[in-house]
């Protein structure tokens, strides 16, 4: 059946058709991705901005290399959408980001024209070094290599690591820089300001027609040695040029020119082809290009909430539900900065996010955004606590991971108290496996001082961090991207390594670790009338309450472990690896938690279902291991 709305698209089975396609063409196909895209975000929440951003990019590329077996890298991975539209995924594209349907970055699984599962930013130029490198190994010369990355991913180190061994190699390689001089917020770093320096450059600017006539005459991309003498000859001062930085690399530097112009980028992308050697051809493009109120506030339309367009004015669905995690996270660092001039944040490009603009507004020199650089971001932190400032990292669980080192030798062997607030650990939904925060309980509680807690409800992440500013350790607070329960008792204090008892059972207890309480404790409502379950508020990892471990473990009751992280080294391994240590019968220990396996992208409440980890599933584990207790002892 033909697809009169998108009828390029509709035709492609893959992106070959595009080295044949005409300007109109490619320009009207621009014009059925976007409206591809902005049906899209009538319905869910997705990627938007950037994604109208690279549109033209995208099929410039896409008519310039065959990317079946050229290689093709998209740094972070957020911005794929028109590369999935042109790649034979425009049938499916409609059940992107939801359970069973595509994946919101790029998925191998998906496409031979996806290489590597991606969502994390600064992975592209060493991947891109590394495959060259293969691929001239392996004979396979031909294969040409592509890196895009964004202007906010740029200053991730191992970007720099990556040139550095690219300039080094002189391999043949296209990194293309998009810059849209954005991040998720506005960039940050004095990379962002180079970058602005070279947009300046009167090759991009006004001057453009003086400078063309004057590069005319000099062999801009030939051998280095002929371009410095001709440089000379003309005395045209290689700054002129720009990216001096890049070039002192090793690394070629084109541009910057215009990323919504298809023919000029064929063009460029031709030359960098053509030219031997790493090259940078810096594009400038604009974040929600071709969709006024995103190109507006890119901020906003970075992941917008699914909104209608009535008219050209879009209106954001609304959502009644109770304030997340991360908004009394925000309003606890806000508290402690206002109360202690010692306190600073740090976000590695996260401010939004995280929710911390009012932070940001109210507090400018304590707070501090480092760019996309988490590693950074840790050992910042250590050596500001190291002057007895108190440091809070406010970071989400899967980004953090990016600084383990940073966390093991700058804060934990120091034994510096500096604080983590590891936000969205646990299921992220339709981010999917490169998001979910799943690890940090196991990753974490391997260090020796660190205290790691997780509440379980609204109220105690205040009581929580205000502990861990009292600290002379390092410590990590966990909460999910989910509403926060709101308590309907007075949260007993914290104290380190106490677990709360919420409700004493005779069958059995839950002991639920973090925002799982709430559905620990409406399994046990559930099982009311049927079975006597206790309720226990872990609070605490590490140091787990040993006396708690004791107490669930004896007069034979059974005891269900729960978590919203992996099975392996989690929370219910240190509830066990305690039970063990105090010579504790652990056969009724039921432990809920992750599997051992990459969870998908999909609706966090259907993820925790399939994982047992929804009340109704707790409430059947509880039944069953009921009923294993009555049988073993004779019921
Ligand atoms: C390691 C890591 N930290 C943070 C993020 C969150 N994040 C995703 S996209 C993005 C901004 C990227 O900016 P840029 O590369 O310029 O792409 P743009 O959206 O502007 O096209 C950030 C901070 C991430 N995906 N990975
Ligand atoms: C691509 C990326 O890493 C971010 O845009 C991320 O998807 C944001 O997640 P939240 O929507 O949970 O802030
Ligand atoms: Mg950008």
């Amino acid at each position: 059946m033909t697809d009169h709305k998108h009828p390029l698209l509709a035709g492609l089975q893959d992106a070959t058709p595009l080295a044949n396609w005409s300007s109109t063409e490619l320009s009207n196909a621009a014009v059925e991705i976007r409206d591809v895209l902005c049906n899209l975000l009538a319905t869910r929440t997705a990627h938007f901005a950037s994604n109208l951003g690279v549109v033209e990019l995208c099929l410039a590329l896409h008519s310039e290399f065959d990317f079946r077996t050229d290689r093709l890298i998209w740094d972070t991975g957020h911005q794929v959408y028109p590369h999935k539209l042109v790649t034979g995924r425009y049938d499916r594209f409609e059940t992107i980001r939801t359970a069973g349907g595509l994946m919101g970055y790029p998925n191998p699984h998906e496409s031979v024209y996806d290489l590597f599962m991606t969502g994390h930013a600064g992975c592209s130029v060493s991947t891109a070094v590394g495959l060259r490198s293969g691929d001239i190994l392996m004979d396979q010369k031909d294969r040409r290599t592509v890196a895009v990355i964004g202007d906010g991913a740029f200053p991730c180190g191992v970007v720099f690591e990556a040139l550095n061994n690219a300039g080094e190699l002189g391999d043949d390689l296209t990194i293309v820089l998009n810059d849209n001089k954005m991040s998720i917020c506005h960039r940050t770093g004095s990379v962002a300001q180079y970058l602005d320096r070279l947009r300046g450059n009167p090759f991009y600017t006004g001057l453009k027609h003086e400078v063309t006539k004057l590069l005319d005459r000099v062999p801009m991309f030939g051998d280095p040695a002929e371009r410095l003498l001709a440089q000379m000859k003309e005395g045209v001062k290689a700054g002129l040029l720009g990216g001096m930085l890049f070039e002192e690399l090793g690394i070629r530097y084109i541009g910057p020119i215009d990323g919504h112009d298809i023919p000029l980028m064929q063009k460029y992308l031709r030359l960098c082809k053509e030219t031997p050697g790493p090259v940078l051809l810096h594009v400038v493009t604009e974040k929600g290009h071709g969709y006024k109120p995103a190109a507006e506030d890119p901020v906003f339309f970075h992941t917008p909430p699914a909104f209608e367009d009535r008219g050209g004015t879009p209106v954001t669905r609304g959502s009644d539900g109770r304030p997340p995690y991360t908004t009394h996270a925000r309003d606890a660092i806000g508290e402690a900065m206002k109360r202690d001039s010692r306190v600073t944040v740090i976000t590695a490009a996260m401010c939004q996010g995280n929710k911390l603009e009012p932070v940001r507004e109210q507090f400018p020199e304590r707070f501090f955004d480092v760019g996309i650089c988490e590693s950074h971001a840790v050992a910042f932190a250590a050596g500001q606590c190291k002057t007895g400032m108190r440091p809070i990292v406010d970071i989400y669980s899967t980004f953090l991971q990016r600084s383990y080192d940073q966390i093991f030798q700058e804060v934990a062997l120091q034994d510096l108290p500096v604080v983590f607030m590891m936000d969205r650990a646990g299921l992220t939904a339709p981010d999917g496996p490169t998001h979910h925060g799943v690890y940090d309980i196991g990753y974490m509680r391997l260090f020796p001082n660190l205290v790691l807690m997780a509440p379980g409800y609204a109220e105690e992440l205040p009581l929580m961090l205000d502990k861990a500013l009292t600290l002379d350790h390092p410590s990590g607070i966990r909460y999910p991207k989910a509403s926060a329960l709101e308590a309907t008792h007075t949260p007993a204090p914290i104290e380190i390594g106490k677990a709360e008892w919420i409700r004493e059972g005779s069958d059995g207890t839950i002991v639920a670790y973090g925002a799982m309480l709430e559905q620990a404790i409406a399994a046990a409502e559930q099982l009311e009338g049927e079975l006597e379950i206790g309720v226990v508020n872990a609070r605490f990892v590490k140091p787990i309450d040993a006396e708690m471990v004791h107490k669930t473990l004896s007069e034979g009751r059974f005891v269900v472990t729960l978590e919203e992280g992996t099975r392996v080294g989690g929370f219910g391994s240190a509830f066990l690896e305690s039970a063990v240590d105090q010579r504790l019968d652990t056969r009724a220990v039921h432990r809920l938690a992750l599997p051992d396996e990459f969870v998908l992208h999909g609706d966090r409440s259907q993820l925790l279902d399939q994982s047992t980890l929804s009340a109704q599933k707790i409430a059947e584990v509880c039944r069953e291991a009921a009923s294993e207790v009555g049988s073993q002892v004779g019921v």
